[in-house]
């Protein structure tokens, strides 16, 4: 059977996941209340707003049923602010913004500079190969923790990472109309 992916579609980039995951060959479904969670055997958190998703993940009561499916080794694919919510630390972070977590990252918000240091650039990353990546007001990783594998740099500093069956890109792969990055993703599904 064809696994489901979930995008959480509170905020963010939710068309352009979706998009870019049924490329990949997988069957997606936005993800927006808890029912729809629990029939989704992973799930995309795409880029957007990390402090507003964190509130709204709260007010739709997705918070602690998105941390216990993760807990359980739901596999998980976060770009952007998507990484941001599934860091277990922030620096750089709104005062009370909480994140998902589940990856023994640090990550640093806004790491490149605001808004206008959006950039583009070509990147080597493992099992993908080279890939355009768009960093958009985006994070990275200060800080791995044990099993959290490096698979992509910029700027002497890490922008792509997996542990286990989680994977965090700072860049958004979405938007470029290539869809290896989730081709990873749909095959780490299956391991
Ligand atoms: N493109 C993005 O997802 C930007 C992330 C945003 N800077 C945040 O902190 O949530």
């Amino acid at each position: 059977m064809t696994a489901r992916i979930g995008v959480l579609a509170v905020q963010g980039d939710v068309r352009e996941h979706l998009a870019a995951l049924r490329e990949a060959g997988a069957d997606a479904a936005p993800v927006r209340r808890p029912q729809e969670l629990a029939q989704v055997d992973a799930i995309v958190l795409p880029g957007g707003e990390s402090t507003t998703m964190d509130r709204l993940l709260r007010t739709f009561e997705l918070m602690e049923p998105l941390r216990a499916r993760i807990a359980d080794g739901m596999p998980a694919y976060g770009s952007c602010a998507g990484m941001i919510l599934l860091a277990d630390e922030i620096l750089d972070g709104h005062p009370q913004q909480q994140t998902v977590g589940g990856m023994r990252i640090t990550v640093r918000r806004n790491a490149f500079g605001r808004q206008v240091d959006s950039y583009e650039t070509d990147l080597e990353m493992t099992d993908v190969g080279t890939v355009r990546a768009v960093f958009i007001r985006a994070p990275w990783v200060e800080r791995t923790g044990d099993g959290v594998e490096v698979l992509a740099q910029a700027s002497g500093h890490p922008v792509a990472v997996r542990q286990g069956n989680l994977l965090a890109t700072s860049f958004h792969p979405e938007v470029t109309g290539d869809h290896r990055v989730h081709a990873m993703f749909v095959r780490m599904l299956s391991r």
